[in-house]
């Protein structure tokens, strides 16, 4: 009888971005499925308690904290470096640092649609390429980046940050025909909206009452939705996806009309 393997433990995973949102949600299950954690933001004061709180806790899986600017590519490599040594390898890169401002097209500066591609693409370019060099010595691994649905359908006052997250699906898709035969699958989350620190400050929106995660008809989802995902595209119950990107966002909604009930448009 076939039993579905979604497990992680004893694997080592890094995740980026992880002091709050999805990252941190990725990272606490991630290590709840017993898989030591190297997280990283671009301040420790932030990203250190959340290592504490995994460290505090009874889960199996233990944390790491370093500072790294996933823009900086040297910063990038000396966190992975430090993770590798701390674990004794990398089996899962997890690249979610990631952000936005909103703002009509005509009003982005060449510098401020810079900073979103930077930030989003070469933030996560940094991660594969320095993830990819481990795991290819190593004889494989697993690397999933976080896109948004904003990648895959227009949305007004986006258009920075819709092209960088298309670029990240684009990014997935054609590095994994080339690294398939390092034994690398590399795959993409699409999150919807998603209840984060970062959508209450960017977007004011802050739900304090949030329905339950069993129903699928919500306007938001939790970071947790994201992080189950991730745990199924870097497990072995996914041996055979590669490639492909999972849209993760409640219910269909046509064109644009999820933004639009939020005010967004
Ligand atoms: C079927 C479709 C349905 C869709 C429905 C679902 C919709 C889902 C939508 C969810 C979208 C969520 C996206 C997220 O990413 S959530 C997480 C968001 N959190 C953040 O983004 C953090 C907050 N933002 C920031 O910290 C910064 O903006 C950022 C890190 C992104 C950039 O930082 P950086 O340090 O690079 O930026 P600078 O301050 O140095 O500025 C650089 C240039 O950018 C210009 N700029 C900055 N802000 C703005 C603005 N608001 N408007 C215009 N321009 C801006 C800034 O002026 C600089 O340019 P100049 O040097 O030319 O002045
Ligand atoms: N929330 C949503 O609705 C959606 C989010 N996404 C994507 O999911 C990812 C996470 O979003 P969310 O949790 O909402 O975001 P938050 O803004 O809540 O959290 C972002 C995290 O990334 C870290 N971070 C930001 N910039 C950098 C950097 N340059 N180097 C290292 N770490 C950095 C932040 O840490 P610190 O500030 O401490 O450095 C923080 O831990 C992003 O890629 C986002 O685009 C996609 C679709 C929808």
């Amino acid at each position: 009888m076939h039993e579905a393997d979604f497990g992680v433990a004893g694997e080592t995973a890094i995740v980026t971005g992880a002091s709050q949102g999805i990252g941190r949600s990725i990272a606490e299950t991630l290590a709840a499925g017993g898989a030591n954690v190297g997280i990283c933001s671009r301040e420790m004061d932030r990203v250190g308690p959340v290592a504490d709180e995994i460290n505090d806790s009874d889960v199996d899986g233990e944390a790491l904290a370093v500072e790294c600017n996933v823009r900086e590519r040297e910063q990038v490599e000396a966190f992975v470096e430090e993770v590798v040594e701390e674990f004794g390898g990398l089996d899962i890169m997890v690249n979610n640092a990631g952000g936005e401002f909103v703002a009509p097209f005509e009003d982005i500066s060449p510098n401020g649609f810079d900073s979103i591609l930077d930030l989003n693409v070469m933030g996560t370019v940094h991660g594969m390429q320095v993830a990819g060099e481990h795991m290819r010595e190593d004889g494989g691994g697993k690397i999933v980046n976080v896109a948004s649905v904003n990648g895959q359908h227009p949305a007004p006052n986006e258009s920075h940050y819709s092209t960088a997250k298309a670029g990240i699906i684009q990014l997935t898709e054609t590095v994994a025909t080339e690294w398939n035969d390092d034994g690398i699958r590399i795959n993409c989350v699409a999150p919807g909206l998603i209840q984060t620190p970062g959508v209450a400050e960017t977007l004011g929106i802050d739900s304090e009452d949030m329905p339950p995660r069993d129903q699928v008809d919500r306007r938001i989802g939790y970071g947790e939705d994201i992080a189950d995902v991730v745990q199924f595209l870097v497990s072995p119950a996914a041996a055979f996806m590669t490639g492909e990107t999972v849209t993760v966002k409640g219910v269909p909604r046509p064109g644009n009309s999820m933004q639009h009930d939020l005010g967004l448009q």
